[in-house]
């Protein structure tokens, strides 16, 4: 864990591209931006090369693709690699819809991908292990969380983030956990994909993928709970408004203060 990494984000405010989903992008821009980081949003393919070139990292959602955007997330992810570009992944809802679960697999197989980050049914699915995914939503399964995180890693040779009430992350050897969050999470639709974007901005200030990871998921899971400490009640909207405050104030000592990791 490299708590200062986020000092090094906001002293670099790096740019991050997302190929990001019509429900989310304005909480995954603007969460990006209160972090300390520069985000741009991408639709058209035949500006990418410009945009992969001027990036520190390149988030890329699957949360509501089209086909001609499947062909842009690929040649985003391919232009990301030969510039050496990290490129994060959030599988959305792969779990749930066999195309989906298809389309994320032709993807990895064609470009090379630095974290994925999913919730249990998403990151289940794409280790090829059997889950009852819901939606967008991790819905319910039996199973080693640790376990599965480790086998898509392996998988996929990558660092992945398996994102819930406790976020394991792991580059499919060592496996970190980080338990600070708020059940408020859940009642943001959103929240997943902020933090795999936010993984991009940390992705962009160092070349260890697997710490970058582990600090965006303390970052953004203490953040959450000390808004939800603040607010002491169950209030999405307020949630979402001071999330976005909190990203953008948050001090490493107040992360520190409360920080649960292992
Ligand atoms: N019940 C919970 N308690 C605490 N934190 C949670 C809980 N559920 C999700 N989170 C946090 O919410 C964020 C988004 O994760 P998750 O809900 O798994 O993603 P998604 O929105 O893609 O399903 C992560 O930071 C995770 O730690
Ligand atoms: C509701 C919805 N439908 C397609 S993408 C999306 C948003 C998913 O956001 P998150 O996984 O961060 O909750
Ligand atoms: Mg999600």
């Amino acid at each position: 864990m490299k708590l200062s990494l986020l000092n090094e984000l906001r002293a670099q405010n790096p740019i991050v591209l997302n190929v990001s989903n019509f429900v989310t992008v304005q909480d995954v821009a603007n969460g990006i931006n209160a972090i300390g980081a520069s985000p741009i949003m991408s639709e058209e393919i035949a500006k990418t090369e410009a945009m992969v070139k001027m990036s520190g990292a390149v988030a890329l959602n699957l949360g509501a693709f089209t086909q001609d955007q499947v062909a842009h997330v690929r040649k985003m992810g391919q232009l990301a690699n030969q510039y050496g570009k990290p490129v994060i992944l959030d599988p959305v809802a792969v779990g749930a819809v066999a195309y989906r679960l298809g389309v994320a697999q032709s993807l990895l197989r064609d470009f090379q991908v630095s974290v994925i980050r999913g919730n249990a049914g998403e990151i289940a699915a794409l280790a090829g292990i059997q889950w009852a995914a819901k939606g967008i939503d991790a819905g319910e399964g039996q199973g080693d969380l640790k376990a599965i995180a480790r086998s898509a890693a392996l998988k996929h040779n990558c660092v992945v983030i398996l994102s819930g009430p406790t976020d394991f992350i792991t580059d499919g050897t060592t496996v970190v956990t980080v338990k600070n969050g708020t059940p408020l999470f859940q009642l943001h639709v959103g929240s997943g994909d902020m933090l795999s974007s936010i993984v991009g901005a940390f992705a962009a200030v160092t070349d260890d993928a697997f710490e970058a990871a582990q600090t965006a998921c303390l970052v953004f899971g203490t953040t959450g709970q000390l808004v939800a400490e603040a607010i002491g009640a169950e209030l999405p909207g307020t949630f979402t408004v001071k999330l976005m405050d909190q990203l953008h104030l948050v001090t490493t000592q107040e992360i520190e203060a409360v920080a649960d990791y292992e």
